[in-house]
């Protein structure tokens, strides 16, 4: 029921609420630059569009909050996971990887085959960021936006559903010695949390989950 504006303040709230702004010097006029570009380039599709954006940033945003992740993980890492949620599924176009790489566009020709929708959308999301006005990482170190790069890359690159399997598999192997200081540990959560949010419509009550599923098909048929 939100219009788009209010879904970007809505977003700016949760950068502040986990105190981003305070911790990595993020000027609020460089943010809303960021929300704002992210807006621009999210497509008015059925389903992959600026709400769906929004839907999983805010699961990310409370799946953070009740796990109480902030007293076990460092905020680099919860930065990463929440522009990961935000930028996720930038400038989708309402057709998968299958028929990419079925009809060779040119997504699938420029990254191979190899996931060619969550390549794209991240790296839209690093062509935003390259731009000064809407850089919201531009006063880290290099050594942190290094990490948030490759911490942002691994999370959009999880999303891709065919690797589904591998990741929940990995997840699966390390839960019973989960180690909050093993790196690699806290990778393959992360890559947890952003594939939760991401399909998390049918967590959310009837009346939310059914109109979402609705539209899921009819980007499907329009495909
Ligand atoms: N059946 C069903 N599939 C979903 C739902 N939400 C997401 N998905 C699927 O899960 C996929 C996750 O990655 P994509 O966004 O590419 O495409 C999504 C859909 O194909 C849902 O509510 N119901
Ligand atoms: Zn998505």
């Amino acid at each position: 029921q939100w219009e788009d504006a209010e879904i970007m303040v809505l977003l700016q709230v949760m950068y502040t609420d986990l105190d981003f702004i305070a911790a990595f010097n993020i000027e609020p006029a460089v943010l809303q630059h960021f929300l704002f570009e992210v807006y621009r380039r999210y497509n008015n599709i059925p389903f992959h569009n600026f709400k769906h954006c929004f839907c999983v940033t805010q699961m990310m945003y409370g799946l953070i909050w009740l796990t109480d992740l902030k007293s076990k993980m460092d905020s680099e890492d919860l930065l990463i996971m929440l522009t990961s949620a935000v930028c996720h599924d930038l400038d989708h176009a309402g057709y998968n990887n299958a028929y990419q790489i079925n009809a060779r566009t040119e997504l699938a020709l420029r990254y191979n085959d190899i996931s060619p929708l969550e390549n794209h959308h991240c790296a839209i999301a690093f062509e935003i960021l390259e731009k000064t006005e809407s850089n919201i990482f531009r006063n880290l170190s290099m050594n942190q936006y290094k990490r948030i790069r490759e911490g942002i890359i691994k999370c959009i690159l999880a999303t891709d559903m065919t690797r589904h399997n591998e990741i929940l598999n990995k997840f699966k192997s390390i839960l019973t010695a989960f180690d909050f200081t093993n790196k690699e540990h806290r990778e393959v959560l992360m890559m947890i949390l952003i594939k939760v949010s991401d399909i998390s419509n049918e967590a959310r009550p009837m009346e939310v989950a059914e109109p979402w599923l609705d539209c899921l098909l009819q980007e499907f048929y329009n495909q």
